[in-house]
């Protein structure tokens, strides 16, 4: 069977998804190891027996729901390539609109900037690469995701992202930051969404907080002003319907210039404050 052969018959089968063609080309690419352009201008390249059975068998798990990122073991986010893992959320575009955020308002000197929950290290990763003059701490819970975080930082060869295990800020000791950025836990257990697509492979560590999905985020509303330098700004992802209630957060907490932002999609994603008192 030649790589164009296989293309059609796995598109053809994969069409109930959402991107049925990228998919596939993913799966290809990761089995043969060739860029989507190689796959493109040598189409009538012949598989081979191992080929085939190894695409056969990662199309078999796809069909049944599982994560293109978790079957090849890794996704692009701020044009980094990561390692993922079941430990913890894959990386999602709207996260990189926190980025962008965050770097429009960093310090131009050099700064602190510590990463609550940071899981593969995305958000970490993405701000320590962009301002090589910052410091960047991460920290997360969940042991494995530190060390998935840790081996994504040597692979990309950066060296100004740190990351340490513990409950949100309880490893710190007289830290102070210049900004502090998380995408916590924010979906409550009985979301519907939840049992559907990508999201049923993923840890509930990753995804599921308390009292409505609010707990984690008004824990770090609560708690990010004794981390921060004044001036410093906190900046959480949340749900697209939690911006009302986030902003309010903001505010009873004392935070200034509250203001929330869109993601791509144009639903409310990421809410932001500057802290000033001290
Ligand atoms: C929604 S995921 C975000 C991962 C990553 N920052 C991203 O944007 O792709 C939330 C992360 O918070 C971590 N987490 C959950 N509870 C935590 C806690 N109490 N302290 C620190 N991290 C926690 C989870 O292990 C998970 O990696």
């Amino acid at each position: 069977m030649t790589f164009n052969q296989w293309l059609e018959q796995a598109i053809a089968k994969l069409t109930g998804g959402d991107s049925p063609k990228r998919d596939a080309e993913i799966l290809l690419g990761h089995v043969t190891g060739k860029t989507r352009t190689f796959l493109m201008a040598f189409s009538e390249t012949e598989l081979d027996a191992d080929q085939q059975s190894r695409l056969d068998e990662l199309l078999c798990r796809r069909l049944q729901g599982e994560p293109i990122a978790y079957l090849v073991g890794s996704r692009e986010f701020w044009s980094l390539l990561l390692k993922v893992s079941p430990v913890t959320l894959i990386p999602r575009p709207d996260t990189e609109k926190l980025v962008e955020l965050a770097l429009e308002r960093l310090p131009t000197i050099d700064c602190d900037i510590l990463d609550l929950g940071t899981g593969t290290g995305a958000i970490a990763l993405a701000l320590g690469h962009e301002r090589p003059d910052s410091s960047v701490t991460g920290i997360d819970y969940q042991a494995e995701a530190v060390s998935l975080a840790q081996d994504n930082a040597d692979n990309l060869n950066i060296n100004n992202v740190h990351f340490v295990q513990g409950d949100w800020f309880e490893p710190l000791n007289d830290a102070y930051f210049d900004m502090i950025v998380s995408n916590p836990p924010y979906i409550d257990e009985s979301d519907p969404h939840l049992s559907q697509g990508d999201v049923r492979y993923e840890p509930n560590s990753a995804l599921i907080a308390a009292q409505q999905g609010f707990a984690d985020l008004n824990h770090i509303i609560e708690q990010a002003p004794d981390y921060l330098k004044p001036g410093g700004w906190l900046l959480l992802e949340h749900g697209w319907t939690q911006g009302e209630q986030v902003r309010t957060l903001f505010k009873q907490r004392g935070f200034e210039l509250i203001a929330t932002h869109q993601d791509y999609g144009g639903n409310e994603r990421v809410t932001l404050g500057r802290w000033f008192k001290h």
